[in-house]
């Protein structure tokens, strides 16, 4: 039998994201134990019942005590203050990594309260789902989905390759790339289709000739489909938004362009530019689909999944 890859793995922070690593993180054998930390009497009950943790606790800064690995699952906005708090107990030889949506920004908050001698290793597993708190885990969220770490100029390669063993072992694919291309990236295949779904939903919200009611009744294939996105969390996706200001901007010009062409289209009756698009756009979605990121609804639970046989043979430190 294999070793733990880590002895001791601390969450700071429980939710969707947090106790889907815990339950993958057992189910695999990956970590000898696990140290959560939950800020209201609620959670940490909650999560002491569904066993996803071996103690539950109200401190950030007991919680990392002698831990090996630690990750900030928390909103991106509280990741500095939370690295600050934390950085005094941090053990010599951990990885502190994260899981946030933007890197950049995590980059510029979390790095200077590194102390010496401490790993860091920014991550984020491109999975999730519109549900937040620590009932919304599974120990399927990761498998074949992307996890990107963006570790920073001069981090150990040993460092990040036991990170990338350890996603592999959640059922991640592991890629590398830069916190600033990451946030490129994300900007427009994930925050701004979630803006958008913001938009169009609070649009339909508003409106004086059609009525909610209405909305909500007729609200088959699109609408509903965005329906689910814009039910994501809103301190997070604040957060995101904040965090990836430039990126967002930038994407939200170009696609703000394109609107105004497609608005142009129909206004003049140009079927052709409109064919053009759509046809485009259709041999892209088909593309998606031949290489198996189709989920449409990532809620699943995909119960047809299991999590894989570990990628390779791996020891704890010192062992
Ligand atoms: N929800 C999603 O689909 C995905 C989220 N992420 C990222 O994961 C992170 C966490 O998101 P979720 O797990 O979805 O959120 P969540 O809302 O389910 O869980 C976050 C937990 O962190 C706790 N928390 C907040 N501030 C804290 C602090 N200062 N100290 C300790 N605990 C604190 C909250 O009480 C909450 O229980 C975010 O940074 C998000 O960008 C990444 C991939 C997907
Ligand atoms: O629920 C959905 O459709 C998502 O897009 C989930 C998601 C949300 C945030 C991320 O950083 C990654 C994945």
């Amino acid at each position: 039998m294999t070793a733990p890859l880590f002895n001791r793995m601390a969450l700071i922070g429980v939710g969707l994201i947090g106790s889907s690593i815990a339950r993958a993180a057992r189910a695999q054998g990956l970590v000898r134990s696990i140290v959560a930390t939950a800020r209201s009497v609620e959670t940490r009950a909650r999560v002491a019942e569904l066993g996803i943790a071996d103690r539950v606790v109200d401190s950030n800064l007991a919680a990392v005590e002698g831990a090996d690995l630690v990750i900030l699952c928390i909103p991106v906005g509280q990741c500095g203050a939370v690295a600050e708090e934390i950085a005094p107990r941090l053990a010599p030889g951990a990885i502190l990594s994260d899981v946030g949506s933007v890197k950049a920004a995590i980059v510029r908050d979390v790095g200077p309260h590194v102390p010496a001698g401490v790993h860091f290793v920014p991550a984020h597993p491109v999975a999730g789902t519109e549900n937040s708190g620590p009932d919304a885990g599974f120990a399927e969220l990761f498998i074949n989905r992307w996890c990107i770490l963006t570790p920073p100029e001069g981090t150990d390669p040993g460092a990040t390759d036991k990170l990338a063993t350890f996603w592999s072992a959640l059922g991640a694919n592991v890629e590398t790339m830069t916190p600033e291309h990451h946030d490129l990236v994300l900007a427009i295949t994930s925050h701004l289709p979630h803006l958008i779904a913001y938009t169009i939903v609070g649009t339909a919200d508003e409106l004086e000739q059609v009525t909610r009611s209405e909305v909500l009744k007729f609200s088959a294939g699109g609408f509903r489909d965005f329906t689910r996105i814009a039910a994501s969390d809103p301190t997070m996706w604040r957060d995101v938004f904040l965090a990836n200001k430039d990126a967002v901007l930038e994407m939200l010009g170009t696609f703000s362009e394109d609107l105004a062409t497609l608005t142009r289209a129909i206004r003049r009756g140009d079927g052709d530019t409109l064919f053009e698009l759509f046809t485009r756009t259709r041999a892209i979605r088909r593309g998606i689909v031949s290489i198996g990121q189709d989920s449409d609804t990532p809620d699943f639970g995909r119960p047809h999944e299991k999590l894989p046989p570990l990628p390779r043979p791996y020891m704890a430190d010192g062992e």
